[in-house]
Formats: C-alpha cells, structure tokens, sequence
C-alpha cells in the first residue's frame, strides 16, 4: 500500500468504527461532520442503511429513512443531499443525539484543533448541541500536545471588516506571524460558509508553560478564552472537552485505537 492509501485506509477504519458502535435503532437526529474523514461517515451510514454495497460484512441494518442529517458545512450539507439522505437544519432539530466530526489534530485530554477547511464555526454549533460528540481521525492527527503537530496556526473566523486588528491583536498574544488564510483558486482570502475570514495563528506547542499577565497559560482552554475575547473574532478552532471519545485509525491499516473521557 502507498502511504497515502495507507492514510486513506487510516480514515475509513476510524469512520466506520464510529458509526458501528454509536448509531443503532434508536438514534434519530446525526450530526454530521466537515472534511475528508467525514465521507466514510457517510459511506458507512448507506452501507448500514443497505444504499450501498457494503464488502463481505453481515452489518446492522440502521433505519436511515427514519434519521435526519444536520450538516456542519456546504461540503457536509452536499454529502448528505447527494447520497440522497434526509436533510436537517439546526434551527428544526436543536438537540441532536449524535454528531461525528474529523479534526485536525487531538490530544490525550480530547481537546482538538479544528477548522484546516474553515468549517469550524458551525461544526462547533452542531458539536454543542449534540448528546454525544464523537471525533474520527487519521493517525497522523495524534498528538501529545495540540500544536505539537498542526503548525499552520489555530483556525480563526474572523469578520472581514476586522481582519488586521485581529492579526495585530494575535501578535500582541503572543503569535509571531497570523496569516491571513489565501484562497487556492481564487484571488484573494478564503471566505467561509459564513461570509467571513480565516486567520491561522500559531502559538508553538500549546503547553501551559507560558503564564500572560492576566493569569492565564498557554494550555489549550486559556488559549480559546484569550482568542474569542478579540474584537473581530467569530470563532477559534480549538475545541475543549468536548468530545466523548475519538477514534484513531491505525498506520497498521487494520486496528483503531480509541481515547475516551474518563479511562
Ligand atoms: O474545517 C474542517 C474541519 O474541522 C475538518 O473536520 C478537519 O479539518 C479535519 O478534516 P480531515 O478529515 O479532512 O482531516
């Protein structure tokens, strides 16, 4: 196998545990997640549901007629249309039993940076009304200490009229050099499914070693609370406590790890 089929293999181990240990019979309202993991979410949920072939596997059949999908982002929302399952806002469904998400980088205490495709916003929102918040990831995404790994910067929405002050403002915090987020095929920054910005700011490893005037650190929970309170700012791709538990398919291409709350 190619490293990247290897990755590849990583992601749809860790997705289609998720879904076979989490959604049964009785689960109604499913929060889904943005990115590349999240597909084989998907892919599993039609296989379970018998919309798709699955290989070789007696699976438990899941009442997918009778569940509504909730979509974290276009990309998520777009997933769900296509394969032709049922489609849900946040506004009609505003408790949702059970959301599974990618991330970009977790850590031992399943706090989690998210956001590398400026989804984070309302990825956050669905994860916050949700019973249970399940993270599935590659095990390229594991790490001791978030930032250890993730080095393009902490994900941040940011209003666009406000975008330079909350690059000086992330400096005076502490990070040498915000970056705007730039668009691939596009000139000019990426705008995200709420019209706005996306600044990657860079702390170094977020550690706890360094204390601010005002008593915080730089743990990952400090960092989120010194981050939202800028001026400008939506929304930080840090997510703390809260997720359940969180999935990691091995490089092996055969077994997922799991990390839950309270083991
Ligand atoms: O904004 C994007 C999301 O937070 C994704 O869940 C995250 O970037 C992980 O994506 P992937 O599964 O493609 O690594």
């Amino acid at each position: 196998m190619t490293s990247k089929s290897v990755l590849t293999n990583s992601k749809r181990l860790a997705a289609y545990k998720a879904v076979d240990n989490h959604l049964d019979s009785s689960t109604r309202i499913v929060g889904i997640g943005s990115g590349s993991t999240v597909v084989f979410v998907i892919e599993r949920i039609l296989q379970r549901g018998g919309l798709k072939e699955a290989e070789n596997e007696k699976l438990k059949k899941l009442d997918v007629n009778n569940c509504v999908f909730i979509p974290t982002s276009f990309q998520s929302r777009q997933l769900i249309v296509d394969n032709g399952l049922n489609l849900g806002d946040v506004d009609q469904y505003p408790v949702i039993d059970i959301t599974i998400d990618g991330a970009d980088e977790v850590d031992d205490n399943l706090n989690a940076i998210k956001g590398g495709g400026a989804c984070h916003l309302r990825e956050k929102v669905v994860a916050e009304i949700s019973k249970k918040f399940i993270i599935v990831a590659d095990y390229t995404k594991e790490s001791k200490v978030l930032g250890e790994k993730w080095t393009q910067g902490v994900p941040i929405e940011v209003i666009p009229f406000c975008y330079t002050l909350v690059l000086s403002s992330l400096k005076k915090l502490g990070c040498p050099s915000p970056n705007l987020r730039m668009a691939k095929a596009k000139a000019g920054p990426i705008i995200t499914d709420n019209g706005n910005f996306v600044i990657d700011a860079h702390f170094g490893p977020l550690d706890g070693t360094k204390l601010f005037d005002n008593g915080n650190r730089n743990t990952p929970g400090d960092m989120m609370k010194q981050i939202k309170l800028l001026t400008g700012v939506v929304e930080v791709g840090l997510f703390i406590d809260m997720a359940e538990i969180v999935y990691i398919g091995c490089e092996d291409g055969i077994n997922v790890k799991h990390i839950k709350k309270g083991e």
